[in-house]
C-alpha cells in the first residue's frame, strides 16, 4: 500500500511538523525542524503548544487557543505544496479536534503522527480528555509512531514488558485504527534496541522487524519527535514506508552515537541530528577532547603507587624489574607498530617521523632497559614472557594496525607518547630538576622521559593526529577515541602490572629467585 506523495519542482519535499516547543531544543518542533532538515526535507513548523522544559522535564504548558492554531494551519496549506505532515504533541482535545478537521479539510498525502502523550521523564504531556481525540487523529495518520508507554494508552493496556507483547499490541493497535504502526523498542530492556512497522493489511510490510544496536548513552531526549520526522521525510523522498523507516532508524542511530559529543543540560540531553553533515569534531582538535575524554584514567595513573614510587625511589627493584621486562616486550611491539604507521603514511614527512619513532624505540628508549636490566638484574633486553597486560595492550595495537586505518592506528599509538611525556614531567616536576644520575634510583628513566627530545616527537605525534583526524570519515573518528581511549586504559594497567602481576604474584618464574633490591 503506497500514499502519493507531492513533491515540488525543487525536490526537495516540504515536511510540516505540528508540535510542541520544546525551548531547550531536544524533542518537539526544535527537534523536528533539524531532523526534518538532516533527512533532506524543508521543514515547516505550525506550534500547537509552548513547553517550559528542558533536559531534566517540562515544568509547564500553554495551549494557544484552537483558532489560532488553525490559522497557522491555513496558512501554510494556502500557500505551500504539503509532500508529508509530522503531528507531534496536540496539547489538549481541542487542539486534536481542530487537526483532524484540517486533515479532513486539506488532506495531505502522508501524516506520520507520533502520539506524545508522555515525556520519557515521565511527565504528562497530554490530558486523559484528550486521547479519544488523539485516537481520532490516528485514524487519518499514514503512520503511527507510538512509544511503550503510549501503545499501552491507545489500545487501553498496560504497557508491554517483552517485545513479543509489543509486537502483539502493534498488531491490535494496527487493526483497531485500520493504519500502519511503527512498535519502538526504545523503553525495553535489553542490548538491542528493535522498531517494528506494523502494517493492519499484511502484505509485503505485514510486520516488517528492524533490529538495532542499542546507545549506549543517557542523551535520548526527542528520539520519538526526531524518529517520526526522519521516516516523513524520508517518505516523502522514497515512497516507500519500509525504506523510509529503514533509513530513518540507521540515522537516528548515528544522531545517538553522536549525542555525547554534545554538552545541553545536566538531564536526558538531546541526540546530535547534524552528525553526519556537520561533526563538530571536525571544529575542534582531536588531542583537545581525547584529553579531556581520558582525564579521570590520566589521574587514576599519577596516583598510582607505581608513580609515588618512581618518584620518591621507593618503587621496589624487583617491581621496576618486571615493569622494564615487560616494557622491554612491548617496545619490540610498539616499534613495529610505528612502522605499521610509517607504511600508511600520507606523506614522506609524517612516513620520516615514525619511522624515527620506531627506530628510537629500539635505540634510545631500550638503552635504559639494556643498561638497567643488565646491571641491575642480569637480564637481557626482550628476554621473558609477556604478562596479561603487555598481551592485551599489544594485542589493541596489533588489531589497530592490522586494520588498516592510519587515522584508528595513530590515535592507539599517541598515548604511549603523550603518557610517558606526562608522567615522566610529572615525576620531574615532584623530584625537582637537575636529578644526578646516582642520586636516584630512577633517575635514567625521569631523564629519559621528562627530556625535550621526547617532549617534541610527542608534539609532533598530536599534531598529525589533529590532522589524521581533520581528514578522517565520520566513522574512522569514532575509532580514532575508542582506540585512544583502549590505548589510555592500558597505560593505566601497564603502569599497575608490577603490583597486580608482578614481584611474587604472577611474575615470571625466572624473575622471581634473582630479583635485584636497590
Ligand atoms: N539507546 C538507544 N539506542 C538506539 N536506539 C534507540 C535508543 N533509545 C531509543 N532508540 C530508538 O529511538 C526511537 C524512539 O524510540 P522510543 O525511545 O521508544 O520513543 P520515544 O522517544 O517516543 O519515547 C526508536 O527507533 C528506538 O528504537
Ligand atoms: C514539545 C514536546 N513534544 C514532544 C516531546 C516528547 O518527545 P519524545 O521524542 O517522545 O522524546 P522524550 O522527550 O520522551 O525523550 C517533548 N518532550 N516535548
Amino acid at each position: 500500500m503506497r500514499t502519493a506523495v507531492t513533491t515540488p519542482t525543487s525536490g526537495i519535499p516540504n515536511i510540516l511538523s505540528i508540535a510542541g516547543s520544546d525551548p531547550s531544543g531536544g524533542a518537539g518542533i526544535q527537534a523536528d525542524i533539524k531532523s526534518i532538515s538532516a533527512n533532506g526535507g524543508y521543514a515547516m513548523a505550525v506550534v500547537t503548544a509552548l513547553t517550559a522544559q528542558n533536559t531534566r522535564g517540562v515544568t509547564g504548558v500553554h495551549t494557544p487557543p484552537a483558532e489560532f492554531l488553525l490559522q497557522q494551519l491555513d496558512a501554510v496549506a494556502e500557500d505551500v505544496s504539503i509532500s508529508a505532515v509530522k503531528i507531534g504533541m496536540l496539547g489538549s482535545a481541542d487542539m486534536a479536534r481542530c487537526v483532524a478537521r484540517w486533515l479532513d479539510d486539506v488532506r495531505p498525502p502522508v501524516v506520520v503522527l507520533d502520539p506524545v502523550m508522555v515525556a520519557t521523564s515521565g511527565a504528562r504531556l497530554l490530558d486523559d480528555d484528550a486521547v479519544r481525540a488523539v485516537i481520532d487523529v490516528a485514524r487519518r495518520a499514514s503512520l503511527v509512531t507510538p512509544n511503550i508507554a503510549e501503545l499501552a494508552v491507545l489500545i487501553g493496556a498496560e504497557p508491554a514488558t517483552s517485545w513479543a507483547e509489543a509486537l502483539a499490541q502493534g498488531s491490535a493497535l494496527a487493526a483497531q485504527l485500520g493504519t500502519r504502526v511503527l512498535v519502538k523498542g526504545g523503553h525495553l530492556p535489553g542490548e538491542r534496541c528493535p522498531d517494528a512497522l506494523i502494517s493492519p493489511q499484511g502484505g509485503p510490510e505485514g510486520a516488517l522487524i528492524l533490529d538495532g544496536r542499542r546507545v549506549a548513552t543517557v542523551n535520548t531526549h526527542g528520539t520519538g519527535c526526531s524518529l517520526s520526522s526522519a521516516i516523513a521525510s524520508r517518505y516523502a523522498a522514497t515512497a516507500d514506508w519500509p525504506t523510509a523507516v529503514r533509513e530513518a532508524k540507521s540515522w537516528l542511530e548515528g544522531a545517538l552515537e553522536a549525542a555525547d559529543l554534545l554538552d545541553v543540560g545536566a538531564g536526558r540531553g538531546p541526540v546530535h541530528h547534524f552528525h553526519s553533515a556537520v561533526d563538530p569534531r571536525m571544529h575542534q582538535r582531536f588531542t583537545d577532547f581525547a584529553w579531556r575524554d581520558t582525564t579521570a584514567v590520566r589521574n587514576e595513573i599519577l596516583a598510582l603507587p607505581f608513580v609515588a614510587g618512581l618518584t620518591e625511589g621507593t618503587l621496589p627493584a624487583d617491581d621496576f624489574a618486571y615493569y622494564l621486562q615487560q616494557d622491554a616486550l612491548y617496545l619490540r611491539e610498539y616499534s613495529g607498530v610505528l612502522a605499521r604507521a610509517a607504511a600508511l603514511a600520507p606523506s614522506e614527512d609524517e612516513q620520516l617521523f615514525w619511522l624515527s619513532a620506531a627506530t628510537s624505540c629500539l635505540q634510545t628508549e631500550a638503552e635504559l632497559h639494556r643498561t638497567w636490566l643488565a646491571r641491575e638484574a642480569g637480564k637481557r633486553f626482550g628476554e621473558g614472557e609477556a604478562g596479561p597486560v603487555t598481551r592485551a595492550y599489544c594485542d589493541h595495537l596489533a588489531a589497530a594496525a592490522g586494520r588498516g586505518s592510519y587515522a584508528e592506528l595513530v590515535a592507539a599509538a599517541l598515548p604511549c607518547f603523550w603518557l610517558y611525556a606526562t608522567v615522566g614531567d610529572y615525576v620531574q616536576e615532584q623530584v625537582g630538576d637537575g636529578v644526578p644520575s646516582g642520586s636516584h634510583p630512577y633517575a635514567d628513566w625521569i631523564a629519559t622521559y621528562a627530556d625535550p627530545g621526547f617532549a617534541a616527537a610527542t608534539a609532533r605525534a598530536q599534531q598529525i593526529a589533529d590532522d589524521a583526524h581533520r581528514r578522517a570519515s565520520s566513522a574512522e573518528r569514532n575509532a580514532m577515541l575508542t582506540a585512544f581511549r583502549w590505548s589510555t586504559t592500558y597505560e593505566r594497567d601497564f603502569f599497575d602490572a608490577p603490583r597486580v602481576h608482578g614481584a611474587g604474584r604472577h611474575r615470571p618464574a625466572d624473575l622471581q629467585e634473582d630479583a635485584v633490591l636497590a
